[in-house]
């Protein structure tokens, strides 16, 4: 039974870190999950909430701390989860993260001791993501950008996101100083009411070329003209400005009516000596140092050769196949966004690259139909979204006896569940390689291969 109630206080030691980066502490089996609180720290603890199962707790001192705490960081960072890892020292976080991952294949996959590789850490620890996504709301009648915090729609006002790169934070405060002047209403979810949703900014991270898309609810946008000019005479690096008009209740970001309001609907970056055209609504890895090296190890793993038939399922805008096209025979990529095939697409043209086959819709069903028209992979690369791959697309991969499977996953958790699907399909995992896409945040990325046995 739980013995005690809200805002009781005791002494605790923090006994581990979950997933996102909350510390653990356990009464007679009861966890608590306590922000800001490392494993090995002695706190003193007061009670916020208990539940059946479990309850929170929050730091009122700490008694001992631990030698891989970082002292400085911005506690909003935390409350919001900007960076919910960034209490803990960079190296840490790296092992942390292939614990992780050792873990979920232990629990999920029955693979007790996999030799899971250490996590390859990022050329940039902070200041590196090439995109953000910025939640624009009134705090004290006063038009805010910022991040909610966790569990929230409680917006945080923040000026340095501090793992953007520092020239998006200098256009979001740009765009939200002209919103302030010319009294555009932020949007208010309660009431389903006001204009601007969200600031997102992309900037090419070798190119420096930058799109703003203006989210709002409505499509008439009041003083368009005026804030477009101002902005492109500020930052002539913008390329492309955009709206997206989102008139639904749900989180999605993005609307389905999209405008040009300047320039060009897309930017261009590239990755890997490669020229990548990135349209508002495709996908494209916000680390991109860091991606480099999780491709180049895909493509490692892979042990490409000059007949190789590659199917790169889940493929965006085209970036990882079109990055080892010149030495393979063919590239077949399947991806369910329009705007982001079309821009593959145009990618291969850009780099001369005449092997590659783009297709629009869900790779399970492509993926059947590619059997029917008798393509025959060596070679299948995944990466698909948090939720892992369909059974039906497991199936029609096994189905094939492709030489190997490359996995490139951002959830841990379904990539064990899908490698135990491959491997009652005759399939072997035999590497694990964690690259951190995410540093200062409890996100992991990694890719293993599986090999036909
Ligand atoms: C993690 S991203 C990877 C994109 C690309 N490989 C890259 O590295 O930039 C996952 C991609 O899968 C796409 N996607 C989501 N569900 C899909 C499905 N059922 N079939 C095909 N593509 C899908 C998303 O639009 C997104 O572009």
């Amino acid at each position: 039974m739980m013995k005690f109630k809200k805002n009781d206080k005791f002494e605790a030691e923090v006994i581990d870190l979950t997933h996102e980066g909350s510390g653990v502490v356990k009464v007679d089996g009861y966890p608590f999950f306590v922000e800001n609180a490392l494993p090995g720290e002695k706190i003193e603890m007061r009670v916020l909430k208990t539940g059946k199962k479990f309850g929170f707790g929050k730091v009122e001192s700490y008694i001992k701390t631990s030698p891989y705490r970082v002292t400085d960081i911005n506690l909003d960072y935390l409350r919001t989860g900007i960076a919910d890892f960034g209490h803990l020292q960079y190296a840490e976080q790296l092992n942390f993260k292939r614990k992780q991952v050792s873990e979920l294949l232990r629990k999920t996959a029955g693979k007790v001791d996999f030799p899971v590789l250490d996590t390859l850490k990022s050329p940039k620890e902070t200041h590196y993501r090439n995109k953000a996504s910025i939640p624009v709301r009134t705090v004290k009648g006063v038009l805010e950008t910022g991040f909610f915090r966790k569990q929230s729609h409680s917006l945080v006002p923040v000026e340095d996101f501090y793992i953007q790169q520092p020239e998006i934070d200098a256009i979001v405060l740009a765009v939200r100083d002209l919103l302030r002047n010319y009294g555009i209403k932020a949007y208010n979810e309660v009431e389903n009411t006001g204009f601007i949703r969200n600031i997102v900014v992309r900037r090419g991270y070798a190119s420096g070329e930058v799109m703003v898309i203006f989210v709002t609810r409505k499509a008439a946008f009041f003083k368009k003209d005026d804030i477009v000019k101002a902005l492109t005479a500020q930052f002539p690096e913008i390329k492309s400005i955009m709206q997206t008009v989102n008139s639904s209740t749900g989180n999605a970001i993005f609307g389905p009516e999209w405008h040009t309001l300047y320039g060009q609907d897309y930017i261009t970056d590239s990755m890997l000596g490669k020229q990548y055209q990135i349209s508002g609504p495709s996908f494209y890895q916000v680390n991109t140092a860091a991606a480099e090296l999780l491709y180049q190890t895909a493509i490692k793993f892979a042990d490409l050769t000059k007949d190789d038939i590659v199917i790169d399922a889940y493929s965006g805008i085209g970036t990882i196949g079109l990055s080892f096209a010149d030495q393979v025979k063919h590239v077949y990529g399947v991806e369910v966004i329009d705007a982001a095939v079309e821009n593959a697409r145009k990618n291969a043209t850009l780099n001369g690259i005449t092997n590659a086959t783009y297709v629009t819709g869900k790779a399970e069903e492509v993926m059947a139909d590619w059997l029917r028209q008798d393509i025959q992979p060596n070679v299948i690369l995944v990466d698909p979204p948090r939720k892992g791959l369909d059974e039906a697309f497991i199936e029609a991969a096994a189905s094939t006896k492709a030489r190997s499977i490359v996995y490139i996953s951002c959830n841990a958790a379904t990539f064990a569940r899908d490698v135990t699907r491959f491997e009652a399909l005759g399939y072997n995992l035999d590497k694990v390689q964690p690259v951190d896409l995410f540093p200062q945040t409890h996100h992991v990325e990694l890719v293993g291969i599986l090999s036909k046995k």
